[in-house]
């Protein structure tokens, strides 16, 4: 059976957040990311959780590995599915995050994934920004082969490299995938996009979509079209 879609709530506020979840009848995977959890802090976290939703806290932390390491603590008492840091930060940090993320869990530990390369940066300007001399595969590839040495659980990617992460870093290990759109959808900010047919036949474990749903017309619609493509139906 597929993962489901996680649902960015990429929402200003908690109302927004509960006039979109009200919208379902059945239960979604979520991701709070750093909009809402900025605004609204742990607590929309808990009402989410309690409402039966997964949640993947996407906060991306990328810092000194002590302070990661304390940072994963407290997110592991939250009781989230899924969390993630920046591979950029390092083995060290990722090593520490995982630590940090073990000593917090009640049950269950979250699973920790890091990002590669954000689907928002295309190659011209990761060698020109980030003086990266690769390609952004190879370095997506690097970064992917150092989480898995790290001991993390997998990687956010973009569609584009999941196949390739999947036969370097084995199949087990996660290939998380945003900057998903229907078909013809605006891009928006994203660079490496990709329906969610084409994500089901090209590796990716889970797919992240935020706009082409949120800001749907009729969201619940737009929901089930991304499960019907995802699934393959
Ligand atoms: O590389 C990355 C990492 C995270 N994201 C997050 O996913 C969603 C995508 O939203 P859309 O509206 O579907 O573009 C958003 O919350 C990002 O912070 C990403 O896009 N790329």
């Amino acid at each position: 059976m597929m993962n489901k879609p996680i649902i960015a709530l990429d929402f200003p506020g908690e109302q927004e957040v509960f006039q979109f979840l009200n919208h379902f009848e059945e239960k979604l995977f979520v991701k709070v990311g750093m909009e809402l959890f900025y605004q609204e802090g742990p607590d929309i976290v808990r009402k989410i959780k309690d409402l039966g939703h997964d949640i993947f806290l996407d906060l991306k932390l990328h810092d000194i590995p002590n302070t990661v390491k304390s940072a994963m603590k407290g997110l592991a008492r939250l009781g989230v599915d899924l969390v993630n840091v920046h591979a950029a930060g390092g083995k060290q940090m990722m090593e520490a995050a995982l630590e940090g993320l073990e000593a917090g869990s009640v049950g269950k530990r979250p699973l920790l994934i890091a990002v590669t390369q954000l689907t928002s940066t295309t190659e011209e300007q990761m060698q020109k920004e980030q003086k990266i001399p690769l390609t952004l595969l190879e370095s997506v590839l690097h970064y992917a082969q150092l989480t898995k040495e790290a001991g993390l659980d997998g990687v956010v990617c973009s569609v584009h490299e999941a196949k390739q992460i999947a036969e370097r870093c084995g199949e087990a290990f996660l290939r998380v995938t945003p900057g998903i759109r229907l078909l013809g959808g605006d891009a928006h900010d994203q660079k490496r996009v990709a329906t969610p047919d084409f994500a089901r036949e090209n590796g990716s474990s889970y797919i992240v979509v935020g706009r082409a749903v949120t800001k749907a017309e009729n969201v619940v619609e737009a929901y089930q079209e991304v499960c019907r493509l995802w699934e393959g139906k």
